[in-house]
């Protein structure tokens, strides 16, 4: 299995030891970026023993605009065929991010294809360009905004204090998916220590335990047997299976078909809705799949982007200033943000996406197999050869963006996909695989700045360990994580 296939001898090796090692000592995509750069950055790809298998990890613009826009040519690979019968792939299952061709068609499309109100997506041409089915047409405004105002509650009672901001925007940003996704407040910004938060936790956590990741078999053995895991799984799968049956029980009642017509409906309604079509067929199975999938794609990135861009201000205070600024002059005396005003906010926006370059929360995206031998320029990868496309590596890149370690948001002033070398920036992935969620993520986050900016103002502690740069670390084989961080709020008025 060591045998390195023919066709990718020519392509430089990346050390095996030295980015298991980072992993093992929690490294995060920044140090795993400064083991591969110099081999990325020259030839654009590099091959990795991993698993048993060679893989290519790549920062080419040309294989990743292929890989993207030949969705056949290179599908994902299901959990079950990376990691079969493991924990993870028993709890995220078949779902619209780890599924292909005309499974992912009807996940996809189920969740999507019914909603029918004027698309968010029209609002911000600038970012969305590249949308092609957005699952949040109309958009749980409300629900954004009861939640910053409870985040400023919680602030409010630290007064002054550092408060540990990840963990924070965890709480806030789990509050807001529970709801949407399938209208359970967690409520863990009241009460972090509520059962079915902990147990979610836990199982997370339980998932992206590196071990199990590198040495995906050590699994199997009884002595690592995951009895106790596997426990808080099912835990976590009887509140799904739970919400499931009850809204399944709702569909009997008119209320549910108003919701849709009103397009009010949450997107477990959404997706029992579009399982009564017979041709996007869903079992409750498979929701339950997509729930747990959801909650971990758009909570725990959301939860990254916040935090890092709080950082950010903090450690830029004539940044913090300007944005405060804007917000002030476009919002008036408004806490929230209407749509229009979100519009309005330019430099807030290109904060915003100068943030996502920097720390992109997903910095590595799922692996892909080709399906057919590939020729590209002068290697030959064979079918199945797992590709592995670097975001952090595209958007650290000299060869891609000015000065990439600094953090300068009016790179993106009179910014456009047009203009822009493409593939050069991709927090949300591109083409038909683009991020479901990414309008949805942008407005969380200009909702909640917005209400925390014109409230307060965000400062590092003197003794913080990210005084000099922010201290990543291993979340997964795709999340960016980061080491515990404490920022001050001192109101403002
Ligand atoms: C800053 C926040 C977010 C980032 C950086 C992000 C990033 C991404 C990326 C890079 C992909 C593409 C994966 C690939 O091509 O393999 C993706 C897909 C996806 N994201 Fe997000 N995401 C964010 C927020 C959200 C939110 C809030 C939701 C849901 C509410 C969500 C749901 C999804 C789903 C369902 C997919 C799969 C789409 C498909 O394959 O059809 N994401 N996301």
């Amino acid at each position: 299995k060591f045998r390195v296939p023919e066709g990718i001898k020519n392509v430089p090796t990346l050390s095996f030891l030295k980015l298991v090692s980072a992993i093992f000592s929690n490294g995060g995509p920044d140090k795993r970026w400064e083991i591969t750069r110099k081999v990325l950055e020259k030839e654009g790809i590099g091959k990795l023993w991993f698993n048993g298998v060679w893989h290519i990890i790549t920062t080419d613009l040309e294989l990743t605009k292929d890989v993207f826009s030949k969705t056949d040519l290179y599908p994902k690979t299901s959990l079950d065929e990376s990691i079969p019968g493991s924990l993870t792939a028993n709890y995220y299952g078949t779902n619209v991010v780890f599924s292909n061709g005309d499974v992912w068609k009807r996940h996809r499309y189920g969740i999507t294809s019914h909603r029918k109100s004027i698309s968010a997506v029209i609002y911000f041409p600038l970012f969305l360009s590249h949308i092609t089915s957005p699952a949040f047409k109309s958009l749980p405004m409300h629900v954004f905004d009861e939640t910053a105002v409870k985040l400023l509650k919680v602030i409010e009672k630290v007064d002054n204090g550092p408060l540990e901001v990840q963990d924070l925007m965890h709480r806030l940003t789990l509050d807001v998916l529970g709801r949407v996704a399938f209208g359970f407040d967690f409520n863990n910004l009241e009460d972090p220590t509520n059962v079915y938060v902990t147990t979610y936790q836990e199982v997370t956590a339980e998932c992206d335990k590196p071990i199990y990741f590198i040495i995906p078999f050590i699994e199997y053995l009884p002595y690592f047997d995951r009895t106790e895991a596997r426990k808080k799984v099912a835990k976590i799968n009887e509140l799904y299976d739970g919400l499931i049956e009850t809204k399944r029980k709702s569909m009997e009642t008119e209320e549910l078909s108003k919701k849709i017509n009103n397009n009010t409906a949450d997107l477990l309604e959404c997706m029992i809705h579009a399982s009564s079509d017979p041709k996007y067929p869903m079992s409750d199975e498979e929701m339950r799949y997509n729930l747990a999938m959801f909650m971990l794609a758009g909570h725990d990135t959301t939860a990254t982007a916040l935090t890092t861009i709080l950082y950010v201000l903090a450690t830029h205070k004539d940044v913090q200033s300007k944005a405060r600024d804007e917000i002030l002059r476009v919002l008036g005396d408004s806490l929230i943000p209407t749509i229009d005003q979100q519009r309005e906010l330019k430099y807030l926006n290109m904060v915003i996406k100068e943030n996502l370059r920097l720390y992109p929360p997903v910095h590595q995206l799922p692996r892909r197999e080709n399906s057919e031998t590939i020729k590209f320029r002068n290697h030959v990868f064979l079918p199945k050869t797992p590709i592995l496309i670097n975001i952090y590596g595209i958007h650290h890149s000299p060869n891609n963006w000015k000065d990439p370690e600094e953090f300068n948001p009016e790179r993106f002033e009179n910014d456009n996909d047009e203009k822009r070398e493409q593939y050069t920036w991709l927090p949300f992935g591109s083409g038909t695989r683009t991020c479901l969620g990414n309008n949805f993520s942008l407005i969380e986050q200009r909702v909640m700045l917005c209400a925390l900016l014109r409230k307060y103002e965000v400062s590092s502690p003197t003794d913080s360990i990210h005084q000099d740069k922010l201290h990543l670390d291993h979340s997964s084989s795709t999340l960016t994580g980061l080491q515990s961080l404490h920022l001050i709020f001192k109101r403002t008025e």
